[in-house]
């Protein structure tokens, strides 16, 4: 691998950011990185979600420099990391990783791992020990400065491994799946801990993960990935409610995708994809309309179960449905419903009161939005 020598951008007044152009990266014939256009700016928090194996550690390896694309190219500002034929080795693109297993020192104190990158820098002395100190004092680590790895919880030990990430100020952070070995509640500590420390940091976070509730609690937008390629990109609330396919409606959020028939009697709305319907009669009918062997044009809707309205058959209009499942959730009972129609469309809803499994309901669709079919 030909090796790039670090050089600064031309302009100060360079607009900075981390950019891939068309990045494309191959194991054999396994294409697992397809194209990839990613733009991503100065200070940002973008999460790379996708379900496991769509290419996100490689794309994360291709930043930091441990994989070199086959095609296509990374910069960071105007500097050129990466193309096929050349490469900035890991150590001079001014970034930091943080992993999954941590990756500390074993027989170094935590101070020392913490420390590591700087003394490889040849800081030393008072200036040494503040940044050290700093850093710990960042993840509320302080006291364990003199402590060795094996003597910290899991939790304990990612946070050492994010402040040496931090100690070392890179521009950009870039972090696999750092929560995947935690336990749900240190998990949503951790998340606290990220976000606190992107802000104060001011560096571009870019954070691997296939957990969509940890991609929405973090990072101010999402790119999700499927099979390689970039399915959709956009604010966590943007995602959520206007999923583009409805691969990514499934994949995001709790919520149901329903067939409608898309040219339903009485239509005055327009028809196609990424709309938001909120007309509860017209949604009905066209759902209701939506039979299994109807040689209409069937269209797929996304319905979210809070826009989802239960109540007990006979008490008020709507369409008819079953109970299948009801399960309590603490604030509330999250219901499993089939629709009672030719074709049984399952949908998801929640309720403040319970319902009896097997039991016929009304149910009214508040709102839904129109998808691209299936990816
Ligand atoms: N060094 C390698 N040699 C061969 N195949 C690889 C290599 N690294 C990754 N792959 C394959 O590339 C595909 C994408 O892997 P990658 O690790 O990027 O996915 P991912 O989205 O991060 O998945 P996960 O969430 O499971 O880590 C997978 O099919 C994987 O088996």
């Amino acid at each position: 691998m030909a090796q790039l020598k670090t050089t600064k951008p031309a302009s100060g007044l360079a607009k900075p950011h981390l950019q891939l152009k068309q990045l494309r990266r191959s194991y054999g014939h396994q294409t697992v990185v397809k194209d990839l256009d990613l733009h991503i700016a100065k200070g940002q928090f973008l999460a790379l979600l996708g379900p496991s194996g769509c290419g996100k550690t490689t794309t994360l390896r291709m930043i930091a420099g441990f994989e070199q694309p086959d095609a296509g190219s990374i910069y960071l500002d105007e500097q050129l990391l990466a193309d096929a034929h050349r490469s900035v080795p890991p150590e001079e693109r001014g970034m930091g990783m943080v992993f999954q297993s941590y990756a500390l020192w074993p027989h170094m104190s935590v101070g020392d791992n913490v420390g590591y990158a700087l003394k490889l820098r040849g800081v030393k002395g008072a200036d040494y020990t503040r940044a050290i100190d700093q850093a710990l004092e960042q993840v509320e680590l302080a006291e364990k400065r003199d402590a060795m790895p094996h003597q910290l919880s899991g939790g304990q030990k990612q946070r050492v491994a994010l402040a040496r990430c931090i100690a070392a100020q890179p521009r950009v952070i870039l972090l696999d799946e750092p929560l995947a070995n935690l336990d749900r509640h240190l998990r949503s500590t951790m998340e606290t801990a990220f976000r606190q420390l992107h802000r104060q940091s001011g560096a571009t976070f870019v954070y691997v993960t296939h957990d969509q509730a940890e991609a929405m609690a973090l990072a101010d937008e999402i790119a999700v990935m499927h099979q390689g390629q970039l399915v959709q990109r956009a604010s966590p609330q943007h995602i959520y409610r206007q999923p583009r396919t409805a691969w990514l409606a499934r994949f995001i959020g709790q919520g149901s995708v329903l067939k409608m028939e898309a040219a339903a009697p009485s239509a005055n709305h327009a028809q196609g994809t990424g709309q938001c319907i909120g007309d509860s009669a017209w949604l009905h009918m066209a759902i209701a309309h939506a039979l299994p062997d109807s040689r209409k044009p069937q269209a797929e809707i996304l319905v979210r179960p809070e826009h989802v309205h239960v109540h007990a058959a006979g008490q008020g209009a709507g369409l008819p449905a079953r109970v299948l499942d009801c399960i309590f959730k603490g604030e509330r009972y999250a219901l499993r419903l089939a629709l009672a129609l030719p074709g049984a469309q399952e949908l998801q809803a929640y309720s403040q009161q319970p319902f009896v499994v097997g039991s016929p309901v009304a149910i009214d669709i508040a709102q839904a939005w129109t998808l691209q079919s299936a990816a």
